[in-house]
């Protein structure tokens, strides 16, 4: 026994590096758009690697061993916006606490959506972190105000000029109101869900942004984060997931959308 353990704890070691590896590419990747086309070339190329094998087919089996770099860069492509949140998630990373100015800006928005959603008044959030959101900033209207709850009211006060689309915020700073961001193409088991909520969803799939979202039908507070969509949560969880990722960038697996009240 001892002996097999001096001779393997290396391969031990490898398999545990990989294994985390793994698990943690298969749970950063199954809630994003790429995790079907990374699904269906790996099932095309084990299937053809399979059938190659079995019945010796030489060029084909050529074919797949060089193939492997193709695909390598192939999936650098299709998860270019991922990669990019991780990689600008790994050089943002911070811990322990919100400071004092953040938890009150946190405090400051959730209360100001609890009036909106009182109003039925619909609201747009996205809360830029790591990866600037400027690209979509400049669809809308530039503000660069300090954030404040009679603001946001304004903005999202029906029939205003810039009620329309989302309101972009950075470090207590409005930056730019009426944005048009990417609407997710996800598919939703629930079909009430519209246009201001799939829009929140898409700037979290192609940024490491929090998406706030203030239901103008039913007053629901929801919060779309990496590609997930929370719905309807209750102030209570709706913070302290929101203070959550602010601390720790992520956390425990969030409910998607069928679930999360
Ligand atoms: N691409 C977009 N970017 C930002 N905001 C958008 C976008 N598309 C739609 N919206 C906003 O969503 C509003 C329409 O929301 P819609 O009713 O379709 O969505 P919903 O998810 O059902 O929300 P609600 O529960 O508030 O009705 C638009 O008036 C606009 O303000």
């Amino acid at each position: 026994m001892w002996e097999f353990i001096t001779l393997h704890w290396k391969d031990g070691i490898e398999i545990l590096i990989l294994a985390v590896l793994l698990y943690q590419g298969y749970r950063f990747l199954k809630a994003t758009r790429g995790a079907r086309i990374l699904t269906g070339l790996l099932t095309l190329m084990l299937g053809l690697t399979l059938i190659s094998q079995l019945l010796e087919l030489d060029v084909m089996n050529w074919l797949l061993s060089h193939f492997s770099v193709f695909l390598a860069v192939g999936l650098v492509v299709i998860f270019q916006p991922e990669l990019r949140r991780v990689l600008a998630e790994l050089g943002s990373h911070r811990f322990f606490s919100l400071n004092s100015a953040e938890a009150a800006n946190v405090d400051l928005l959730l209360e100001t959506m609890v009036e909106l959603s009182h109003k039925r008044h619909g609201a747009l959030f996205a809360l830029q972190r790591g990866i600037d959101l400027k690209q979509f900033a400049e669809s809308g209207v530039m503000m660069d105000a300090k954030l404040s709850s009679e603001l946001i009211r304004t903005v999202f006060f029906p029939k205003t000029a810039l009620h329309d689309g989302g309101m972009i915020v950075e470090q207590g700073r409005i930056v730019a109101a009426g944005c048009v961001f990417p609407v997710s193409q996800k598919e939703m088991s629930d079909r009430s869900i519209g246009l201001r909520h799939r829009a929140g969803l898409g700037v979290s799939e192609e940024s490491d942004a929090v998406a706030l979202i203030v239901s103008e039908e039913t007053g629901a507070l929801s919060m779309c984060y990496r590609g997930k969509l929370e719905h309807d949560l209750e102030l209570n969880k709706l913070k302290s997931r929101l203070q959550q990722i602010l601390m720790f960038g992520d956390d425990e697996d969030a409910d998607s959308e069928e679930g999360a009240k």
